[in-house]
């Protein structure tokens, strides 16, 4: 229940239904972690979002993300590769102050201009959902098994816009269309339960997408797609993120996907920083032995003859 907390607050699911308390627990749901991160993505166009050494330590003093530093500008999106355990997740969390109060977190975190890291809880929260969307590889706890798919998307919307529901339902169908359901009157009348770890995540990213934040994290939104389907979403979603010139923080470690979305890439590996590079480097001539390594093994998946040195 906890961690269905996490996903509620930050999709801000929860809107008719009294999910506050929930939403509450969730830093709980993480444990004692402590991180610190400094880093920076800087691109052309206007700073959206600045991470300035941000740091995480365990309650042992244990450092999980250390000095991170970067700069975000509008429409731009920065990848986070890394092995497992490098500490993407984390990294993400702590932009959207999901870390577990035990742990400590330094370092400053501007988003449009507020210093996301000393905010009011309750400005936080207002935050989530809206201005930062946050996506998962585990949708199911997001929802709430006893109502519709589309009455939870539609309460979402009209938590954050003045629509009337069939103003909502208007939003939504386009956009479901979109992310290759072919049937979204069918599809809304569903419960979660009756749908895949795959329609889930497609109808997570719907719904984040008709919440148009400024800034989109997304941890592995599209690892239960099959390849048909994620190449269809993925295309659909590049546009309409285009469109709109959204932000996005993408964990993957997909190169097709970086390939395809992100302007930079952040690799990380222990919690730091080892490599920050523009996409076009990472393909032709990326410096770190991990980055050198992925990049072979996407070439020889991709059926390349180069061993990427
Ligand atoms: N609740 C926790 N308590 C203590 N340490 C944790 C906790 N959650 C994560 N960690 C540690 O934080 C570090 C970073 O974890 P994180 O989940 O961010 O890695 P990741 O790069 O996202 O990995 P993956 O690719 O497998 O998702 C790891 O060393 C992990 O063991």
């Amino acid at each position: 229940m906890r961690v269905a907390s996490i996903f509620i607050a930050v999709l801000g699911l929860w809107s008719f239904r009294d999910y506050s308390s929930l939403s509450l627990s969730l830093p709980l749901t993480y444990g004692p972690i402590i991180c610190e991160i400094d880093f920076t993505l800087k691109s052309r166009g206007d700073d959206m979002l600045e991470v300035n050494r941000l740091s995480i330590y365990t309650p042992e003093q244990k450092p999980i993300l250390q000095n991170i530093s970067f700069t975000l500008s509008k429409g731009k999106t920065l990848g986070l590769i890394g092995m497992s355990g490098a500490g993407k997740t984390m990294l993400s969390l702590a932009l959207l102050r999901l870390v577990n109060p035990m742990f400590h977190v330094k370092g400053d975190v501007q988003f449009q201009g507020k210093s996301l890291l000393s905010l009011p809880s309750k400005d936080m929260s207002r935050i989530r959902g809206k201005e930062i969307g946050f996506l998962t590889q585990h949708p199911h706890p997001a929802f709430d098994p006893i109502y519709t798919v589309g009455e939870q998307m539609i309460d979402t919307i009209r938590a954050h816009f003045s629509y009337t529901k069939k103003e909502s339902r208007k939003v939504i169908t386009p956009l479901l269309r979109s992310m290759a359901f072919r049937d979204p009157e069918y599809l809304l009348q569903r419960y979660p339960f009756e749908l895949s770890g795959g329609m889930l995540q497609r109808v997570m990213i719907t719904l984040m997408l008709a919440l148009k934040p400024t800034l989109m994290i997304a941890d592995e939104p599209t690892t239960a797609l099959d390849t048909v389907t994620q190449r269809e979403v993925l295309d659909q979603w590049s546009t309409l993120r285009d469109d709109q010139e959204q932000s996005m923080i993408l964990v993957t470690h997909d190169l097709n996907i970086i390939g395809k979305f992100a302007d930079e890439v952040l690799v990380l590996q222990s919690g730091v920083v080892v490599e920050h590079l523009t996409v076009e480097q990472l393909f032709t001539n990326p410096s770190h032995s991990y980055t050198k390594n992925l990049l072979r093994f996407y070439r020889k998946l991709n059926g390349g003859t180069s061993d990427g040195d």
